[in-house]
């Protein structure tokens, strides 16, 4: 009976186009999925030479497989994952390994990790990223945990991974749950970076007056510079499309409320939970909870009324301030998410390569960008930087561009245009490059009401003072 080097459990948008992509890559592949239709949709994609089965029957599936059997999850994060470990361990044997492709969070990583480990079972979180044209073609891939494992399978992640100057974008993220840490972390950013270019898009449209067409030409120019990133990319190709349903711009007919699966919030809770401050990943998250009010903000509108967005002076350089405003702001969005990285690195004992990280993300996945090649000589230069605002290379950027982000700051301010992105981006830069916080204030008041305690900034130790009675 012939056997299969790889198995890859959910066939939908991203496993079906994994499994291609394993595929046309010289591994041979057998595919499961709940949903008899989408096993049998298999053969029909398959172009020839590739040796892929698909199997109805979890049993079949995993006979099918060669020995150690190396089975990829592709399936909805949570309990769909938990369904498929159920019923599949019981088929497996010692020194398999079951490797969960999808956006799992970490923590379900750590426990069934443990849980796997207690039957002589391998299970790895893996992160990839790049949608479904990635998973078929190449992807950014993040992989973390068992070494052993990992060591099976690079040869494989390293051939389907998209490449960058001829280097795939894969590497090992760290021991444990680190592969699902950083695809979670990249997620944050990715909708940092959403958020930011939505805010961008506002003020070009409401206080430039600009039409898609004209929106088309400017993130086309700033796609062929140095803002080029898949997410410029796809914006100004969104411009362009026309609706099938009516005469409009397909844009202007889609419902201003924004989805969220979760990776977003978790991120911020994470930030929370271990004490990393990412402002604008927070806003990016809470901006789509706001999006989700659209009857109340019609009504608040009303009562409310903005009628006078005054027009930009100097369009040409008002254009050229809103594009260095969503450049720096990106930039502070990613030193943001790295600076996460780095604490859960040292919190959770991850280790996690962070120039290794941005070396995988400059290709394949939604945050791939130019940019990220000034970052990947930062960590080459320092491995070891805390935060990627504190290279002097990269604050030579920053220094260019804070005057725009401010001009651009202040007109939506000026203007009642809300850009909750950029003003906390450029909030975040203020006050990470404050030296006296106005927080000796916030410690004196907890002091004042609950004695609370505070530190001096003349000598050790921990004071508490009975304010009341004290040269009041
Ligand atoms: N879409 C994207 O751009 C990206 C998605 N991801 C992540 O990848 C994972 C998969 O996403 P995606 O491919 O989009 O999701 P889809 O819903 O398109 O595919 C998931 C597939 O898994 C099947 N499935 C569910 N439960 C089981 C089970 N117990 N046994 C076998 N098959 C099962 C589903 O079948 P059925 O439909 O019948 O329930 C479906 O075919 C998710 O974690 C997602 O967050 C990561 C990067 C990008
Ligand atoms: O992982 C991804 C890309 O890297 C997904 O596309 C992402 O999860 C989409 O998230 P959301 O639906 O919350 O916007």
């Amino acid at each position: 009976m012939e056997r299969y080097n790889y198995g890859v459990v959910g066939l939908g948008v991203m496993g079906r186009n994994l499994l291609y992509n394993i595929a046309d890559h010289g591994f041979s592949v057998a595919g499961f999925d709940l949903d008899k239709g989408k096993v049998d949709e298999l053969h029909t994609g398959a172009t020839g030479g590739m040796e892929i089965k698909g199997l109805a029957s979890l049993e079949d599936f995993v006979t099918a497989l060669e020995s150690p059997r190396k089975i990829i999850l592709m399936v909805p994060a949570g309990k769909p994952v938990d369904a498929v470990l159920e019923n599949i361990t019981p088929l497996l044997g010692k020194g398999d390994i079951v490797i969960d492709a999808g956006n799992s969070y970490f923590r379900d990583t750590e426990r069934r990790i443990a849980d796997l480990a207690s039957k002589g079972l391998h299970f790895m979180g893996m992160g990839v990223s790049g949608g479904e044209k990635g998973a078929r073609t190449g992807p950014s891939i993040m992989p973390g945990g068992d070494l052993e494992a990992f060591k099976l399978l690079k040869p494989m992640l390293e051939s389907i991974a998209a490449k960058v100057d001829g280097e795939p974008c894969t590497a090992y993220m760290g021991k444990s749950a680190a592969g699902n840490y950083v695809k979670m972390v990249h997620n944050g950013i990715e909708y940092a970076i959403m958020q930011l270019i939505s805010e961008a898009y506002d003020l070009l449209k409401r206080g430039a007056n600009l039409n898609n067409d004209q929106l088309y030409e400017i993130f086309k120019e700033w796609n062929n510079g140095e803002m080029n990133s898949f997410l410029i990319e796809i914006t100004r190709d969104i411009f362009r499309q026309k609706d099938s349903l009516s005469n409009a711009y397909l844009v202007d007919m889609i419902l201003d409320k924004a989805g969220a699966k979760g990776t977003g919030k978790w991120t911020s809770e994470q930030a929370m939970e271990i004490g990393v401050s990412i402002p604008t990943i927070d806003i990016a998250v809470t901006s789509r909870i706001l999006s989700a009010y659209k009857e109340e903000r019609i009504k608040a509108s009303q009562l409310y009324p903005n009628d006078d967005v005054a027009t930009p002076e100097n369009m040409k350089i008002f254009i050229k301030e809103v594009g260095d405003a969503l450049y720096l702001s990106t930039l502070i969005s990613y030193a943001q998410g790295l600076a996460l990285l780095v604490k859960a690195s040292e919190e959770y004992d991850f280790d996690i390569p962070l120039k290794d990280v941005v070396k995988i993300w400059r290709g394949g996945c939604i945050i791939r960008s130019v940019l990220l090649e000034k970052f990947y000589s930062a960590y080459t230069r320092n491995p070891n930087l805390s935060n990627i605002l504190l290279d002097e290379e990269i604050s030579e950027i920053v220094k260019s561009k804070t005057h725009s982000l401010r001009k651009t700051a202040s007109y939506a301010v000026s203007n009642g245009i809300s850009s909750l992105g950029i003003q906390t981006a450029l909030g975040y830069f203020d006050a990470y490059t404050t030296e006296f916080l106005p927080v000796n204030l916030i410690q004196a008041q907890r002091d004042y009401f609950g004695a609370h305690t505070y530190q001096r900034v003349d000598r050790e130790g921990i004071f508490h003072t009975s304010w009341d009675s004290t040269n009041i």
